[in-house]
């Protein structure tokens, strides 16, 4: 047990009841919720604890809870099953002025009637006692907090909230850790844990090893809320220089020939240590399908899609032939949601691979499936494209020489050149890109041009047959502001 944490309180639901009305407004607002669009009907409690650090009280409570909402925002329309968010509260009399950023409200009745609460992250003291109750291996409550042993952490390191755009919550530890933080929080093996933790066991050096993470055991599940790393100190992310070296017209290749690289060593050491399976023609009609479907709801969601449909259609399909006729293909666990912003480049010229989440849309069972490492190849080419067509100074050939020297570096590496197989390719591109659409349309609708774009592209590409009409010309990307 802790020294850093000595008591667990156990708080009533009345807590979440007084916290109800503030949540509501606060929780929709925020980068990471993950049910935009529709509202927020109430909450449940899953778990709630209060952290209380030794000799007083400081007001902070960890709360896991579920956010109802309706399938659609029309009243009376069925619910979908509640999204659980892991949220660290603080209450206070008053907010000081630099955490006023932080406010979620008021609390009008109920335990804490009269303070004011506020999201406890971004405050020095909680995200303290964070660190050290991984330091220590702490258990409070439900929750577990464990670490590696081979790797020191020091204690009283210097928080800082990250502020840039993200799906999750990360706080960097005095320029030497960085604890993520999970929001949207599922049941299970989590691969942004799983991956990293298998990578460093296999001695593969492109992935910060996770240095501790903390768990909450519920009803005999186990829920990962949160894991700590290595900070890549003054490291710039692959989609920041991207745009610099574009502002300059400057040329990209050499970085994503490196690039390229380092995705290969990453799948190859997955593949050497997790298991990998071949996909016969039933798999991958079952690939095939689901591609399919994700663009039957992607356009059923986008009405912008729907004339390049049936094009998209034949990209999924021609793959589906392919396996009718016998080919098979490999497939192992794979990044899952890879682009140039889960790219890191330390200043000696070094590329890290973070985030190893996946699409955070996507079921866990999904995300843990093996499966062609071509898709995290089409993610990378695609946000080639995606960098070409966010610049405000267009560099023609750009995305198509940076995503020849990826393929080409990829192959040096894996042996395998990704463009030797472009049926498979294109596919994963296309879905890719269909993905991008409706995660655009939902967080960014700004942004929805650039997907849409490259969409006009595949399709334009794909032979589409002659019963279904090609789009005549794709939307010209209107640029938004990175
Ligand atoms: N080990 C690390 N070292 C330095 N910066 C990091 C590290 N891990 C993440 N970051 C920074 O934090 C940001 C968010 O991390 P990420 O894992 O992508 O979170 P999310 O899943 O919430 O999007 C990244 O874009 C990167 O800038
Ligand atoms: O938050 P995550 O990093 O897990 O990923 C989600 O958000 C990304 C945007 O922040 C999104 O990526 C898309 O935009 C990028 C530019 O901002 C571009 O480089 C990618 O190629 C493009 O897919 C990602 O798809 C989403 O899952």
């Amino acid at each position: 047990m802790s020294e850093a944490v000595t008591r667990t309180v156990t708080t009533s639901p009345g807590l979440l009841a007084s916290l109800d009305p503030l949540l509501r407004e606060w929780l929709p607002r925020q980068r990471w919720f993950a049910g935009k669009g529709r509202p927020v009907t109430g909450f449940s409690l899953v778990a709630a604890t209060e952290l209380l650090p030794p000799g007083g009280k400081l007001g902070l409570y960890h709360l896991l809870v579920r956010a109802h909402q309706p399938l659609a925002p029309v009243p009376g329309a069925p619910e979908q099953p509640a999204d659980c968010y892991q949220l660290l509260i603080g209450d206070r009399e008053a907010l000081p002025p630099r955490l006023a950023p932080a406010l979620i409200g008021h609390v009008a009745e109920g335990p804490l009637a009269g303070r004011t609460v506020y999201d406890a992250l971004c405050d020095a003291r909680p995200a303290e006692l964070l660190l050290e109750a991984m330091r220590t291996g702490a258990r409070i409550g439900a929750l577990r907090f464990e670490r590696d042993g081979d790797q020191e952490i020091r204690s009283a390191l210097v928080p800082r909230l990250v502020t840039s755009e993200q799906s999750n919550s990360s706080v960097v530890y005095g320029d030497t850790f960085i604890l993520k933080l999970l929001r949207r929080v599922v049941p299970g093996v989590n691969p942004d844990l799983e991956l990293p933790l298998a990578l460093a066991g296999e001695g593969c050096d492109r992935v910060p090893a996770p240095t501790a993470w903390f768990r909450s055991e519920l009803a005999g599940e186990s829920y990962v809320l949160g894991v700590l790393q290595p900070f890549v100190q003054g490291a710039t992310d692959g989609w920041e220089l991207a745009l610099r070296e574009l502002a300059k017209g400057e040329d990209f290749a050499a970085e994503a020939r490196a690039l390229g690289r380092a995705t290969a060593e990453v799948h190859t050491a997955l593949a050497r240590t997790l298991p990998t399976v071949t996909l016969g023609h039933a798999q991958v009609q079952q690939l095939v399908d689901g591609m399919v479907e994700r663009l039957d709801a992607a356009a059923q969601a986008v009405p912008a899609l729907r004339p390049y449909a049936p094009a998209l259609r034949s990209a999924f399909e021609a793959l589906a032939e392919l396996a009718a006729e016998g080919r098979t293909w490999t497939a192992q666990r794979i990044h899952g949601d890879l682009h140039l912003g889960q790219c890191l480049r330390s200043p000696g010229g070094r590329w890290w691979l973070i985030d190893f989440e996946g699409e955070p849309s996507k079921p866990l069972a999904e995300r843990r499936l093996p499966q062609p490492p071509v898709r995290d190849v089409a993610g990378m080419l695609r946000s080639f494209d995606y960098a070409a067509h966010s610049s405000d100074l267009p560099v023609p050939g750009w995305a198509e020489a940076c995503r020849a020297a990826y393929c080409s570096g990829y192959a040096q590496v894996s042996g395998a050149d990704p463009r030797t197989d472009p049926v498979l390719l294109r596919a994963y591109e296309t879905d890719k890109a269909i993905y991008e659409v409706v995660y655009e349309a939902r967080h960014r609708p700004d942004w929805l041009p650039v997907p849409l774009s490259a969409i006009g592209r595949l399709a334009a590409d794909c032979g589409a047959p002659s019963s279904s009409p090609r789009p005549s010309s794709p939307p010209s990307p209107r640029r938004p502001r990175p």
